[in-house]
């Protein structure tokens, strides 16, 4: 197996075996393209300059890196995006390349990063069963917890793409109207329930025609990259608003995204068979994968739940199918989000909702404290490990925010 000529700690999340890309800068210079090494980050704009990716569209490569998005890159497509790893693990593996490419390496504590690309539109969906059934115990208590769709389609809604953030970006509490069931009126404040969805994110760099749907196998065509999500959400704002259209301003007001993109290719071995799906699905969404993940999410550093990406009923691959089914076009930059991801077991759940089962089982954090919903201050980070080739696992980095009061 090889391995990198740097010096990568054990337990590292970006060993040689993952090579994730983000967009970084260095004090006082302008965002470029990086991919994340050990405690550093390879400037590509760098190492492009310099003459050392050797890419088959030659001529476009310092396009790809000298900027502040990775969506140029994204769009190249498939075969561009394997020539490009395959090339930088040449250049991170073979010694003959250290003292030229070191120079081009930064500790990654040394920089600030920035939201990886642009993101065109944004779809979150709603692929977790244990979720679900969780999620519709507690809103529709006198119904049964699945929606008669819910096995027959991913269900989804469209976001807001202007507000995913990157990582760190701290998250003002959401005003809004809140109405409890027993309340005479809604009233207007600061939402009192502000939640937390930890989910699995899709990035899109193949665009796609208006009128021609992208089929379950044509999946690693068209997706760039793996991203972890946290889908902020205000849960009395929802509640209330969400008959009959859906989640609006209760989830539009922040999205945070992890700074690091990791290619498909960089799970190959996290690749699994998903759960049985039974009624058999219409035929456009037979077939798909899905991906061993593991998450966990700390509130205030406090592990809180380790879900399971694998226990997902609806694979990405059925999400593209679904959500291009009827003609609509991909673009470069959209960004699909799994759903919040819960397993079945109390420990494995991905909101706090149903951590604390809507206030009533709250959760103890190491501190003495508990928590029912956020409180202003409180930290959340999500983190995530996947088996990586060469028995070496790789990881995500995190997304994590902070809470800051309510501005009235
Ligand atoms: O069941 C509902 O009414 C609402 C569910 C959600 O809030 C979930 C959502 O945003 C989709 C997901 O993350 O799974
Ligand atoms: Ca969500
Ligand atoms: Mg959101």
């Amino acid at each position: 197996m090889s391995d990198t000529w740097v010096d990568v700690p054990d337990g590292s999340h970006f060993p040689i075996h993952n090579l994730p890309y983000g967009v970084f800068s260095r004090p006082g210079e302008r965002p470029r393209v990086g991919v994340a090494i050990g405690d550093f980050v390879l400037d590509l704009a760098g190492v492009s300059a310099a003459g050392l990716l050797d890419a088959p569209d030659r001529g476009g490569v310092r396009d790809w890196f000298a900027c502040d998005a990775l969506n140029a890159f994204m769009a190249a497509g498939p075969r561009a995006w394997r020539a490009t790893r395959e090339r930088l693990t040449e250049l991170l593996t073979d010694s003959a390349y250290a003292d030229r490419v070191r120079s081009h390496l930064t500790p990654r504590a040394e920089v600030t990063l920035h939201l990886p690309w642009r993101v065109a539109d944004y779809v979150d969906f709603y692929s977790s069963q244990h979720h679900a059934e969780n999620v519709g115990r507690i809103f529709r208590p006198d119904q049964q917890p699945l929606t008669p769709n819910w096995k027959h389609l991913p269900i989804g809604y469209h976001g807001r793409a202007g507000t995913v953030v990157c990582s760190g970006t701290p998250i003002v509490r959401p005003c809004g109207q809140r109405k409890a069931p027993g309340d005479p009126a809604p009233t207007f404040g600061p939402s009192r329930r502000l939640d937390i969805e930890a989910e699995v994110g899709f990035v899109v760099g193949v665009p796609s025609k208006l009128g021609e749907p992208v089929p379950v196998e044509r999946f690693r065509e068209h997706v760039f990259g793996v991203v972890l999500v946290n889908d902020w959400s205000a849960r009395d704002i929802q509640a209330w608003e969400y008959v009959p259209l859906g989640p609006f301003l209760g989830k539009s007001f922040a999205t945070s995204v992890s700074p690091w993109v990791v290619p498909l290719d960089a799970l190959e071995a996290a690749r699994i068979t998903p759960p049985a799906q039974d009624p058999e699905p219409l035929p456009y969404l037979r077939g798909g994968e899905g991906l061993d993940l593991a998450l966990e999410i700390r509130l205030n550093g406090t592990v809180v739940s380790r879900p399971p990406f694998a226990a997902m009923y609806w694979t990405p691959a059925q999400q593209l199918a679904h959500l291009t089914v009827n003609g609509a076009s991909l673009r470069t930059g959209d960004l699909y989000a799994s759903g919040t991801v819960s397993g079945p077991e109390r420990s494995q759940r991905g909101s706090l909702l149903e951590l604390a089962w809507n206030g009533a089982e709250p959760v103890k954090l190491e501190d003495g404290s508990t928590r029912v919903f956020l409180e202003d201050g409180d930290t959340v980070s999500i983190s995530a490990t996947a088996p990586g080739t060469g028995g070496v696992r790789i990881g995500f980095g995190e997304v994590v925010g902070t809470i800051e009061p309510a501005r009235r």
